[in-house]
Parts: C-alpha cells; structure tokens; sequence
C-alpha cells in the first residue's frame, strides 16, 4: 500500500481541515458514516451546555431564553440549503417513518382534491428493495384508509428505472422514492422520476435518508413535493436523531395532515379545543420537539458552514473511487461480487459487496477496528463520510481487508455467531 501517495492526497484535499471538527474513536477507520454519523466536538459541547446550562439552570425559562419552542423550524432553515430548499418548507422533527406517513397522508389528499370528484386514484408506486419502514407506512396507512384509498403496489427497481411511464400511470398517486438504496448504494435519477410522475399528476415523497449531507439535493429544482430524511446519518445529528420534513411551499396552503398535534397548531399556546393548522411548514408538526437531540442536530450541522457540496461530492466519489482501485490492486476484489453500480454517477456515497461469508469478514474488521456493517443476506457495506474520511483511511481498511481475507481469519469461531442487531 502507498502510504506516502495517500497521504499526498490527504494534504491536496480542500475538506481534510473539516475532520478535526469530529471525535474519531480511537486507531479506527470509521466507514460507517451511512448508519451513523459521528460526533462532532461542537455537537458534544453544545448537549453539555443544553443540559448542565440551559435546562439545568434556567429550567422552564429555557423554551423562552434558549428559544426551545422554535428548534423545529430554526433546525429546519439550517438544513434547508443542504437540500437545495428556500426557506419556509423544512422543519425538523419526529422520524423519518413518523414523517413518511404525515407526507403520505398529505399527498393522497393533495391529488385527490386535484382530482375533484373523478375517481380518486390510490395507488403508492415505490420499489420492492426500497428501506422497510417506507413500505410499512404505507401498508399502515392502508389499514386505516383502507385499499380503496391507499393501495401500495411495489415495483423492481430496475425495471422502473428502466420502463417509468410503465409503472407510473394515470391510476399512481404517489411516487414514494428513496434516492440512495441502503442496501445497493444505487443512486436513483429522481429528478427523471418527478418528470415522469408530475406528467401523469402523481405526487412525489423523496426519502433522503442516505443523500442529506453526502451530496448535493435538489428539492426545489427538481420540483419535489415532499421529502424525508434522517439526521443521524451523513449529518452527524447522532443517534436516534430526529428527522426532517419538506413540503413544496406550492402545497402547503392546501394540504393538512393527520397528526395534527399541538405544535403544528396556528396558535399553540392559546390551547384551544379546535384544532386549526398552522399556515406553514409548521402544519407538519405533532408533538413537543426532543430537545436535547434537536440541539444536537442544530451543532452538527454547523460543521457543514462553508462546505461546497460538489466538492463533499466530487471526494466521496474519489474515495469510493480509490476503495474499488485499491481492492483491486491487492487481487482480493475476485472474492467478492461488487452490488453497487459500476459507475460513481449511478452511486451513493457507500459501497456494497456480496461475499456469502459477508457478517463473519465485517466482524473481522471491526474487530481490526476498520468499522463496516453487514445486512442480510450476505452484503457487506462500506461508507464514506467526506467530512472526515481520508484517503489513508481506505488504505488502511483495504489493507486490512485483503489481509483478513489472505489468512481467512473471518472464519475464526467468534465471528461466526450472528448476534448483532447491525
Ligand atoms: C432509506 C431509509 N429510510 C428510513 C430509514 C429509517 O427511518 P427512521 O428514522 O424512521 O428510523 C432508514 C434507516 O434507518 C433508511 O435507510
Ligand atoms: N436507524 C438505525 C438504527 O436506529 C439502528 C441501527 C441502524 C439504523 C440505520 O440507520 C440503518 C440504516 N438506515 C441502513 O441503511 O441500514
């Protein structure tokens, strides 16, 4: 391995100064940035100040003094350029599932209120490979709606891909759509997608779970409807973090959705017994906001201030890049089937390999500290974070990872046992 050329790289890289801003666990390569986002310093300073500060201090004065009330929308603003989304359709709360089926239920009412009287059209078009939770919203929305009126239909990704006017019909209401498949890394073309789907009057959901934050999104270019996304992953928000939600700003006057909690109230504190929505984005609010991880996710994202998105692109592809070359070079690359597009225009920003032995080869490197993750069946998925990961990291984990393979220590017994949720 050519340390020296990595570390070259390293120093020509414009965002290398961006990784100080993180704890990086000790001695560990850390590709795992696509399930969890790391910590950042100001994010560890900013929970402490909240807690021991803010809440420790001022106690209730704080939803006034530290503007706790208005996190949802201040966290939301902040993310919204990271989305390519104007102010005023972005607000961040509850989860991604929590938020799909609030976008869900707003769409379907959207067409059919577009749809005046005709018969409404219900289907929910997504992928059969798309993330579960996305399918389970729409089978639970389904179950209290009945088919009738939301009817999930699940296509072959690539078959879609290939064929949308296909599957995107006159009877689809909904496009719900994730552009990163988490299992695949493929990188869908939604853009392409909405063109196809707003020709036929459907609406769209974009799930940005494994975008946001590893490359440029376009929301309001692209003309989306509406959008989801996680924090945790690639915004570094931390665990269980919550998730955000856009809507079009065309729509909001028109659409309402069915958690209609307090907080998404025009007016909350007058508490009153009828429930009339905000006019905003706000609608899609519930509940009171966790305070304590929405803190989180408003440091995290500062650790994005000044960063050209297409240069956080053009380095995860250069990084991913480098892992296909390098694995390459050390002739293990055989050994595993690469599931991930071949093309970086057609990734994420993570790479997956089939190998059948793929949970015991993942247990492996993490406990070489290279920390990877396995999904069933038999992937094991790497990912990169631009904001911190290096080129020498990937010569690291290559290493590492021919190594394993070379003596064939991922069939040592204590790997083998698959007991790990992740
Ligand atoms: C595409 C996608 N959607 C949704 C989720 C999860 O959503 P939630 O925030 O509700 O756990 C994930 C990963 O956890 C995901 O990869
Ligand atoms: N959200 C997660 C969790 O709460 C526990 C373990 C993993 C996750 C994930 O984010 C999984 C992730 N969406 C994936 O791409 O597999």
């Amino acid at each position: 391995m050519d340390f020296e050329k990595l570390a070259q790289l390293d120093a020509a890289d414009p965002l290398a100064h961006c990784r100080a801003q993180f704890v990086i666990p000790a001695d560990t390569v850390y590709l795992d940035g696509n399930s969890l986002g790391l910590l950042s310093h100001a994010t560890q300073a900013r929970v402490a100040e909240v807690t021991a500060g803010q809440w420790g201090q001022d106690g209730i004065k704080s939803w006034n003094k530290h503007q706790w009330v208005q996190l949802p929308q201040r966290v939301g603003e902040k993310l919204a350029p990271l989305i390519g989304a104007a102010p005023g359709q972005v607000v961040c709360c509850d989860s991604i599932s929590v938020n799909l089926f609030k976008a869900l239920s707003a769409a379907l009412s959207l067409v059919k209120q577009q749809d005046e009287g005709a018969r409404p059209r219900h289907q929910v078009l997504s992928t059969r490979d798309n993330f579960p939770t996305d399918l389970y919203m729409v089978q639970g929305l389904s179950s209290i709606v009945g088919s009738e009126r939301c009817e999930l239909q699940l296509a072959d990704e690539s078959e879609l891909l290939a064929n949308p006017q296909a599957f995107i019909t006159e009877q689809t209401a909904v496009v719900l759509i994730t552009e990163v498949n988490f299992r695949t890394g493929r990188r869908l073309p939604v853009a392409k997608l909405i063109e196809h789907a707003h020709r036929v009057g459907a609406r769209v959901i974009v799930d940005l779970a494994h975008s946001a934050g590893a490359m440029p999104v376009a929301l309001d270019a692209w003309q989306a409807d509406f959008a989801v996304g996680c924090t945790y992953k690639y915004l570094n928000g931390g665990p269980g973090a919550p998730a955000f939600i856009y809507v079009a700003k065309r729509h909001l006057p028109a659409i309402s959705q069915p958690l209609a909690g307090w907080f998404g109230h025009a007016n909350p504190f007058a508490f009153e017994a009828d429930y009339e929505a905000a006019p905003g984005i706000e609608k899609m609010l519930s509940g009171t906001p966790a305070v304590l991880a929405m803190a989180a996710v408003d440091a995290a994202l500062d650790s994005f201030t000044g960063v050209d998105l297409q240069q956080l692109r053009a380095k995860s592809v250069q990084l991913s890049e480098l892992f296909l070359d390098l694995l390459e070079s050390t002739g293990c690359a055989n050994e595993f089937r690469c599931i991930s597009p071949a093309q970086s225009h057609e990734r994420g920003s993570q790479l997956s390999f089939a190998h059948d032995d793929a949970y015991a080869i993942c247990q492996a490197l993490i406990d070489a500290k290279i920390i990877a993750d396995f999904r069933a069946p038999n992937y094991l998925r790497v990912g990169f974070t631009p904001l911190y990961t290096r080129f020498t990291d990937i010569g690291l984990a290559v290493e590492r990872l021919a190594q394993i393979m070379a003596d064939k220590s991922y069939l040592a017994p204590q790997f083998q046992q698959r007991h790990k949720v992740t």
